[in-house]
């Protein structure tokens, strides 16, 4: 947190009491850095990690600059340009600016263009000029083309949240393009987690004489805010570790269960769904409504397990071409029908994540950081676990390398250890639910989930609107393969449970009866403070097999 308080920068007092209903008692250290430079009318070039608070560092001075601006004219234009790299940052971006417009919603309208399939539903939109379109370099540019977005004369900010990735992934020439329709001057900022070649080529290309705001920071909250753990096992252990750690409650609380396939994200989903654990799956096939609806309704509390896929490694530059990009069909969709503008281990505000758990190893470092980095937000506490199978092993060194780890004395990820023979009495039962999950039943549950999903995101864009209370009812966690759950499954004998995990599964059967019941069906908010949280106080004993 900054020294300043927000009524020193000298804001607007609508934005003043907009912020206070947020209930944000000071600035974050990139907003106390980043707002008064930009309100001198500086071009920024921003990195602070992920979780920082880097959307509001450039959307205060922004409502800002154009409350001051709405003062001498009033012909309303589109003012300021937030270009983002995928439809879920797209809804998240026009959430916060309507949060911090909320008393003056009707001076500063705000519109998001990168959620919507149709071009031609979002020209009335534009037509009443917006004064901040937030959009995919892709979906702003079309509409330049067809003349909807002209902005060569009233420009006045443009913003590339999540810059690295918008330079990185097709978006290129979009960008280039769209550079060239618009005016000489205007404002910039480059807002950033990571720095790498493509901020660097974006600066040069945006940038004029900017400030760089490079905060001399770890790339994740330091170990008193975010704890981060590893267990090495092997790959069918992580089956029989995610049954223990859930099903004992080790782990507590919205947790995001991370893994680098699609077809996993199903797999694990009918795994858990056997012993009645309740999951959504979030991946690039699922209908962009449907994605902003589960995260919406994950962070109200609807939801404690969400299993994402990131299957396109998006920071990974390594993984560059792996994107289906070049190959989309109309509607930006890729081979597989996977949406090329999806992603959420990048940018998505995921609140109140007690834990992220790598099932998979992420794919490169970047990508560990921004998994890790939808817990531990704000001021929040938080927990990322990583299996780690042998195949995996030289990945875990490379993150340790870079978070600043290094040796078993000093790693940064600290190991998990309990005794893996102690939970051998699960296996059987793990196997069995395992032995159900064939490829068939992952197929047919993947083609019905999708069947469903359309289905409701066509309900979500029009019905919902109209009935809120049934929009309320939409669950996207419902079993996918019914026929295979196993009720007796669903509570643990107490033979099985090893004496020293007693206590911890003992608190959480009482617990769970009630949590079920509160909190995962009737979406009260499940928030678990550090000192409750058994991954913390779970003493490590000596694994035989490590
Ligand atoms: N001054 C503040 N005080 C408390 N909370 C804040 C403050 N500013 C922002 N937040 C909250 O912090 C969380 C993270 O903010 P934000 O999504 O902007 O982070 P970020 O730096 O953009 O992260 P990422 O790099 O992952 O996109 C949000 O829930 C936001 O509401």
């Amino acid at each position: 947190m900054g020294s300043l308080r927000f009524h020193e920068l000298g804001l607007d007092d609508r934005l003043l009491k907009a912020i206070a209903d947020l209930g944000w008692a000071k600035p974050t250290l990139i907003q106390e850095k980043a707002i008064p430079l930009a309100m001198e009318g500086k071009d920024l070039l921003a990195r602070a990690r992920t979780g920082s608070g880097k959307t509001a560092a450039y959307a205060i001075p922004v409502i800002q600059s154009l409350l001051q601006a709405k003062m001498s004219v009033s012909e309303q234009a589109i003012r300021v340009l937030i270009l983002v790299p995928t439809k879920e940052l797209g809804q998240q971006v026009l959430q916060m600016i309507r949060q911090l417009t909320v008393y003056c919603a009707r001076d500063i309208r705000v519109a998001d263009i990168s959620g919507h399939a149709d071009i031609s539903a979002q020209r009335p939109i534009l037509m009443e000029k917006p004064d901040i379109v937030v959009g995919t370099p892709s979906r702003v540019l079309t509409h330049m083309t067809q003349q909807t977005i002209c902005v060569r004369d009233t420009l006045q900010a443009l913003v590339i949240d999540e810059a690295d990735l918008v330079f990185s992934f097709g978006f290129e020439e979009d960008l280039k393009n769209l550079l060239c329709q618009l005016p000489k001057i205007f404002q910039s900022f480059l807002m950033s987690a990571t720095f790498n070649e493509d901020v660097q080529a974006l600066k040069e290309l945006v940038l004029h004489n900017p400030v760089t705001l490079k905060l001399e920071e770890s790339q994740l909250p330091d170990s008193s805010q975010l704890t981060q753990y590893q267990i090495q096992c092997e790959e069918e252990d992580k089956f029989l570790l995610l049954y223990t750690l859930l099903k004992l409650s080790l782990i507590r609380g919205k947790t995001i269960i991370f893994v680098n396939e699609v077809e996993k994200s199903y797999r694990l989903k009918l795994f858990l769904e056997q012993f009645s654990i309740p999951a959504c799956v979030l991946n690039s096939e699922l209908p962009v409504q449907s994605r902003c609806h589960i995260i919406s309704q994950f962070n109200q509390g609807f939801y404690d397990y969400i299993i994402a896929s990131d299957e396109y490694a998006l920071a990974d530059p390594s993984a560059k071409g792996k994107r289906p990009e070049g190959k989309k069909k109309k509607g930006g969709r890729g081979e597989k029908g996977q949406d090329k503008e999806y992603g959420v281990s990048r940018g998505i505000d995921f609140q109140n994540v007690s834990t992220v758990l790598n099932f998979d190893f992420p794919q490169s470092v970047d990508s560990y950081i921004h998994r890790a980095g939808r817990t531990a937000r704000a001021n929040n506490p938080g927990v990322a676990l990583t299996f780690v199978s042998h195949p995996e092993l030289p990945l875990l060194t490379k993150v340790e390398e870079a978070l600043g780890g290094g040796g078993t004395e000093d790693c940064v990820l600290r190991p998990y250890r309990f005794r893996m023979e102690e939970v051998e009495g699960f296996r059987y039962r793990c196997r069995d639910a395992m032995r159900s999950v064939t490829k068939q039943a992952i197929k047919e549950a993947r083609l019905k989930e999708i069947k469903e999903e359309l289905l409701n995101s066509e309900k979500l864009k029009t019905y919902f609107e109209d009935n809120p209370r049934d929009f309320q009812l939409l669950r996207h966690d419902k079993p996918l393969h019914p026929a295979i759950v196993k009720p007796h499954l669903k509570n643990v004998p107490d033979y099985l449970v090893p004496p020293t995990l007693r206590s911890i599964a003992d608190l959480r059967t009482g617990r769970k009866g009630r949590r079920i019941g509160a909190s995962r069906f009737h979406g009260t908010k499940s928030k678990v403070r550090r000192g409750q949280n058994p991954l913390h106080s779970f003493k490590y004993t000596k694994s035989k097999k490590q």
